[in-house]
This record gives C-alpha cells, sequence and structure tokens, in this order.
C-alpha cells in the first residue's frame, strides 16, 4: 500500500483540524476534497512529515511519516497549496537546484524531461518572478516530479491556470496517475471528473466519503458531483 492512514488526528491548539481519519491509496489518482478549512492541507502537510501529527499515524510506502521522514521525502513529491518558488532563480536553475538535493544522476536529461511534461519549454529562460501565474503552478509540478517519486501529494495544483493549460494539466495528472498514487486537492469538480478514480471528501476534519467516483455517485442517484459534495459537507 502507498498510503497508509490511521487514526490520524491534528489539533491547532483547542482547534481540531484533522479528528482521527483512516484510508489507504493505492496508484491511481485520488480526489482530496471538502469546503475551506476540512482539514485538507493539514493532512497533506502531515503525509508529507511537514508537520506532526497530535495522534495516530501515517505511512508512505511503509515508512513511517514522523520518524522516518527522510525515506518519505525520497518517495514523494509535494506542491503544497502556497507554492513557494525561488523567485529569483531562472526556470532552469531552479529545477538543477531541486536535482541536487535529489541527487540525482543525469539531471540535465531529467530537467529536460520535465520541461516538456509540464510544458514549460516557451518560458523556460525566464526567471521564475517574471512568470505568470499558470506558469509558477508548472515550476511547482515540474519540482514534484523531478525525482520521479513514487507518491505525489499535489494541493489545488491547477489554481491560476488558464482552460488551455488545464487540459495539458489534467492530461499529466491522470498519465501520473497510471503508474503513481497521486492525491490531489481541488475545488473543482469538473477536475475531479476529469481526472479522479477515487475519491475522499472531508468534512470538518472527518471523512464523510470514500469511494470511486462510479460507486459515489451510483450511491447519490439522479445527484451530480457538486450535489453530492454540497449534501455531504452541509451535515
Ligand atoms: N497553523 C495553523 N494554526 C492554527 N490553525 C490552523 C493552522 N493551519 C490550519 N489551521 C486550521 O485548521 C483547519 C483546517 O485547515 P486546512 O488548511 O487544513 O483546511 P483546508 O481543507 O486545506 O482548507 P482550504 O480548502 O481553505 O485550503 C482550519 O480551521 C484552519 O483555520
Amino acid at each position: 500500500m502507498s498510503i497508509q492512514v490511521e487514526g490520524l488526528t491534528k489539533h491547532y491548539g483547542a482547534q481540531k483540524a484533522v479528528d482521527g481519519i483512516s484510508f489507504t491509496a493505492q496508484p491511481g489518482v485520488l480526489g482530496f476534497l471538502g469546503p475551506n478549512g476540512a482539514g485538507k492541507s493539514t493532512t497533506m502537510k502531515m503525509l508529507t512529515g511537514f508537520i506532526p501529527q497530535t495522534g495516530g499515524k501515517a505511512s508512505v510506502c511503509g515508512f513511517d511519516t514522523v520518524t522516518q521522514t527522510l525515506e518519505v521525502r525520497r518517495r514523494i513529491g509535494y506542491l503544497p497549496e502556497s507554492n513557494p518558488l525561488y523567485t529569483d532563480m531562472y526556470v532552469k536553475e531552479a529545477l538543477n537546484f531541486v536535482a541536487g538535493i535529489h541527487q540525482l544522476h543525469n539531471p540535465a536529461q531529467r530537467i529536460n524531461e520535465v520541461i516538456e511534461q509540464t510544458g514549460l519549454g516557451p518560458e523556460q529562460h525566464k526567471k521564475i518572478g517574471q512568470l505568470s501565474k499558470g506558469y509558477r503552478q508548472r515550476v511547482g509540478l515540474a519540482q514534484a516530479i523531478l525525482h520521479n517519486p513514487e507518491v505525489l501529494i499535489l494541493d489545488e495544483p491547477t489554481s491560476g491556470l488558464d482552460p488551455n493549460q488545464l487540459i495539458g494539466i489534467r492530461q499529466l495528472i491522470r498519465d501520473l496517475g497510471a503508474e503513481k498514487t497521486v492525491i490531489l486537492s481541488t475545488h473543482i469538480m469538473q477536475e475531479v471528473e476529469a481526472t479522479c478514480n477515487r475519491v475522499i471528501i472531508i468534512n470538518r476534519g472527518n471523512i464523510v466519503a470514500d469511494d470511486s467516483l462510479g460507486g459515489l455517485k451510483a450511491a447519490h442517484e439522479h445527484l451530480g458531483l457538486e450535489e453530492i459534495f454540497i449534501k455531504l459537507t452541509n451535515t
């Protein structure tokens, strides 16, 4: 199992952000949905070892996210919601820097591959600070997949992309999901329909649905995904 989560809990002081959730994930694209403040980003940060949990446990490719963080980071690519980037660096310079952190053997070839995959080609000679929001998003995605990780955690990866760019990046996410375990957080239901095999809906720190896309629709006959989301997250 690529990801195993058992009773994962996070409190920020008195605020219970994640309330004892359990799930597993295997290769494919898992949509991680929920209203603002439901606990999606907090869960993703715990899975990547960025913040420790208050209770429960999580493992990635068999490695514990708290006690084996380095092993976890080797196997995980993470695009955080805020997508922090080195704005003073050129695109290739930044990718080279990240390749160095991962000690890639043939960085130049791999960098060209991910530039091609993420459609960064036309903008690759610019500084990151000169890029549009959508292209910055692509740089974040390129950095996340550079070391060819088994697991990808993508927190709202398509925010800021125009409709033309969306098509390409959604196709890339689907392609990545053919071999990798991708956890994708998004508020765009169209995107879930286009990319996800499975869906988890989280509400106020609790999982309220965990099913295949088809299973979820079958369980809520006559409702579209948006209506199902509204029904399950307004209880
Ligand atoms: N560093 C923090 N300190 C205190 N509370 C926090 C912190 N980070 C998140 N929270 C709270 O935890 C809850 C879950 O937040 P989280 O960012 O995980 O939600 P989310 O589902 O990712 O929301 P969104 O869709 O708006 O990005 C919210 O109530 C939020 O205010």
